[in-house]
């Protein structure tokens, strides 16, 4: 389907993509799933743009984005994943971010240490800000308020200064990077619980630091995440970085938007 002609459809905004890839992806992932445990629940990307309720309970639930990376997808950008994530009682017990045109497999499961392709994951331990490689996204946000926000972040990240920002165009791949060492942050706000459920394990299991961009304790739901190579790094920048008003994740749908949306 890379290779293929794509019919691309919008969501959120102008770059808010979505493809019948993506749908039947998360279809194939839903059925085979629910056929072997029929009592577990689901919180999928385009189940949810569908109008499915998003709900993380206490029960079993898979949390799926079927591809990550839709824009490099429809564009043909070599960096697109699949991100599953299992919860029990709120807390994730495996991760499995799989980087389809690489094939590379990151995954990890509590306790049990990160692996890329069967080979353990260890983050930097990168310190020092100064001598940094940070990861972000600039999302699907168009409205001035989330804009100005996430440039004058890169903005302020590059005055400290750090090595460099870059931003592969999938959140999951992106963080995946901190859990290898090749990056040594990741910030991000605006995105999605299947985004970014399945690498913040991850990235606690190479030994990096998951937390809010304000410093409080990491919520898959709250839109708004720094994974980093130690606590030190991750305090730093969130020091530097600001955020734009978004809604949760869990928060009922009828609320306004990210951004300016939300005044
Ligand atoms: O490709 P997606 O599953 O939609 O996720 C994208 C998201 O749409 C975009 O806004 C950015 O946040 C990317 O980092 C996500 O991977
Ligand atoms: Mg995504
Ligand atoms: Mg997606």
């Amino acid at each position: 389907a890379f290779q293929q002609q794509k019919e691309v459809m919008l969501k959120s905004s102008p770059a808010d993509l979505v493809t019948e890839t993506d749908q039947r992806v998360e279809k194939i992932l839903i059925s085979a799933i629910r056929d072997k445990y029929p009592q577990h629940k689901f919180i999928g990307e385009e189940s949810v743009a569908a109008g499915e309720r998003l709900e993380l309970s206490d029960s079993p639930t898979w949390i799926i984005d079927p591809i990550d990376g839709t824009v490099n997808f429809v564009h043909r950008f070599p960096f697109v994943a699949i991100s599953i994530a299992f919860a029990v009682n709120k807390q994730t017990e495996f991760g499995i971010v799989y980087s389809c045109v690489e094939d590379k497999l990151y995954c990890a499961q509590r306790g049990g240490g990160a692996f890329l392709n069967g080979e353990p994951l260890h983050a930097s331990g990168q310190e020092d800000i100064s001598r940094c490689l940070v990861v972000t996204e600039i999302g699907a946000e168009r409205d001035d308020l989330a804009l100005s926000t996430m440039t004058s972040n890169i903005f302020r990240l590059l005055k400290l200064p750090v090595h460099g920002v870059r931003a592969l165009g999938t959140a999951a791949v992106d963080m995946c990077q901190v859990a290898t060492g090749g990056a040594d942050a990741y910030y991000h706000i605006g995105m999605h619980c299947w985004d970014i459920a399945a690498s913040a394990l991850i990235v606690q299991e190479a030994g990096g630091v998951v937390m809010d961009t304000d410093g409080s304790q990491f919520d898959m739901m709250s839109r708004k995440v720094i994974a980093a190579s130690s606590s030190a790094v991750a305090n730093r920048i969130a020091q530097v970085v600001q955020a734009f008003p978004c809604r949760r994740d869990d928060e009922d749908p009828s609320k306004s938007l990210c951004g300016a949306a939300s005044n």
